[in-house]
């Protein structure tokens, strides 16, 4: 007997039967990975190296028929502007609000097709505030509309609220020396449910999305969970405020729409002298724990964004939400000058451009053009920082040209809306 083989029956007899299987086993299994190893993806899974291109090949239609829910101190003017430019450049229809609804329809109550304007019907695009009524926007709305939406930290934004309708919640009004510390001590000290604006002061969120803002969480669990369901189930995408340029990159590729269709100039912030600078941690638990419905929506939002960009691959998401930025930058300094600052109300001479105010005590700020406007400046850079209301106002007297609707009397409604928040005088800025 050769040696090799006379190795190889003393090794089989000291070696146990079960050893052998297992080696074998482990070899083969070894030498199948090395064999598919070519095929296997892994790597370009787990790390992809390149994003997917900017324009897609075959180029996919940008879409055009857009529902966005306008959730209230959300950045939601904002995607308002990027959205209103956007119908205007493609020559799309914008639902807006009759005028007794002011700038919003007819909010605080429930979404209604009849508070729309009957010269901007049927619609592309809606983008203005109201409560929302799945089945009546259905209604409106063509067949193939995208809906989103947007959160915002339910701390940061009931801060926020606070500042904001301070003056016209009676919640908020009731509250010494307005603070919000006071108020969040013992919320149910200052809040009624169902009287004029509750919703301003307990679970807005919840509320815009069509939800009963009085429901607590830690007594019902299942109602949250079935209004994310809904929510889940009509919306495409919920942006989140605090990852805002994301949440851009996110909608543009939902869309097929441009890099370029989603540059913003900020809308609607209030001055830092108007603002907490921080919201102290024991003052944000609080206002989460009062807000816990919204706390919710949020938590669960917030973590079904991040999936998403991850999905999307998030270097890719954001390495373009930095070309987003850089881009926005550009666009700034040639619209604004070469130090686009926000200024207060007081300080913008370009009339159009002049934010409302809620009050005297906080100050909205915007952009102005320079020399007021009187220089030379161009049409685009004056819809980028137009506030809601002019805009609204612009859009629904261009659409009633178009539709042919000369200035008659506005048809009157059956049960007109109590009077909503733009519609209070604007208060002088001393200027
Ligand atoms: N791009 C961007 N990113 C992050 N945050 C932004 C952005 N644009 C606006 N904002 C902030 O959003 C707040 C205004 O929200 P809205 O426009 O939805 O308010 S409103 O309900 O229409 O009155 C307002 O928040 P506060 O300043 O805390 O009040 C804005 O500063």
């Amino acid at each position: 007997m050769p040696p090799i083989l006379q190795c190889l029956q003393q090794s089989t007899t000291t070696m146990s039967r079960r050893k052998i299987l297992l080696l074998v086993l482990g070899c083969s299994t070894i030498s199948l990975l090395i064999h598919h190893w070519s095929q296997l993806s892994w790597y370009p899974k787990l790390f992809p190296l390149s994003c997917p291109p900017l324009r897609e090949s075959p180029p996919r239609a940008k879409h055009m028929s857009v529902a966005f829910l306008k959730t209230h101190k959300t950045a939601g003017t904002t995607v308002q502007n990027i959205l209103f430019r956007f119908a205007e450049r493609h020559n799309l229809t914008v639902a807006l609000p009759h005028p007794s609804c002011e700038h919003q329809f007819c909010y605080p109550r429930n979404f209604s097709a009849h508070f729309v304007h009957p010269a901007t019907r049927p619609p592309h695009m809606l983008a203005s505030h109201l409560r929302f009524d799945r089945a009546e926007l259905e209604r409106l709305m063509p067949s193939d509309t995208v809906y989103v939406t947007i959160l915002r930290e339910p701390a940061a934004m009931f801060e926020s609220l606070f500042s904001y309708y301070n003056q016209y919640c009676p919640a908020f009004r009731r509250v010494p020396n307005a603070s919000l510390e006071a108020f969040l001590r013992t919320p149910e000290a200052y809040y009624r449910p169902g009287e004029h604006f509750a919703m301003f002061a307990h679970n807005t969120l919840a509320y815009d999305l069509g939800g009963d803002n009085e429901r607590s969480p830690r007594d019902d669990a299942a109602y949250l969970a079935g209004l994310i369901r809904q929510v889940e189930e009509v919306f495409s995408l919920v942006m989140i405020a605090e990852y805002f340029d994301e949440s851009l990159v996110l909608l543009r590729r939902l869309l097929a729409w441009d890099l370029d269709d989603v540059l913003y100039a900020k809308l609607n912030a209030r001055a830092a002298t108007s603002r907490l600078a921080t919201i102290p941690e024991a003052l944000a638990r609080a206002a989460r724990t009062w807000n816990a419905l919204d706390a919710g929506l949020y938590d669960h939002f917030n973590a079904t964004f991040w999936r998403r960009v991850a999905r999307a691959g998030r270097a890719c998401v954001e390495r373009e939400a930095r070309e987003l930025r850089e881009a926005r930058q550009r666009l700034l300094r040639r619209c604004f000058g070469d130090e686009p600052v926000l200024r207060p109300a007081a300080q913008i001479r370009t009339k159009q451009l002049q934010p409302w105010q809620p009050s005297r005590k906080v100050d909205i700020m915007g952009y102005d053009l320079p020399g007021g406007g009187a220089g030379p400046t161009t049409e685009a850079c004056l819809k980028l920082a137009m506030p809601e209301v002019q805009y609204s106002n612009y859009l629904l007297r261009k659409q009633k040209r178009r539709g042919g609707v000369r200035s008659r009397p506005e048809p009157v409604l059956d049960n007109p809306p109590p009077r909503p928040i733009r519609a209070l005088p604007r208060v002088s800025q001393g200027t």
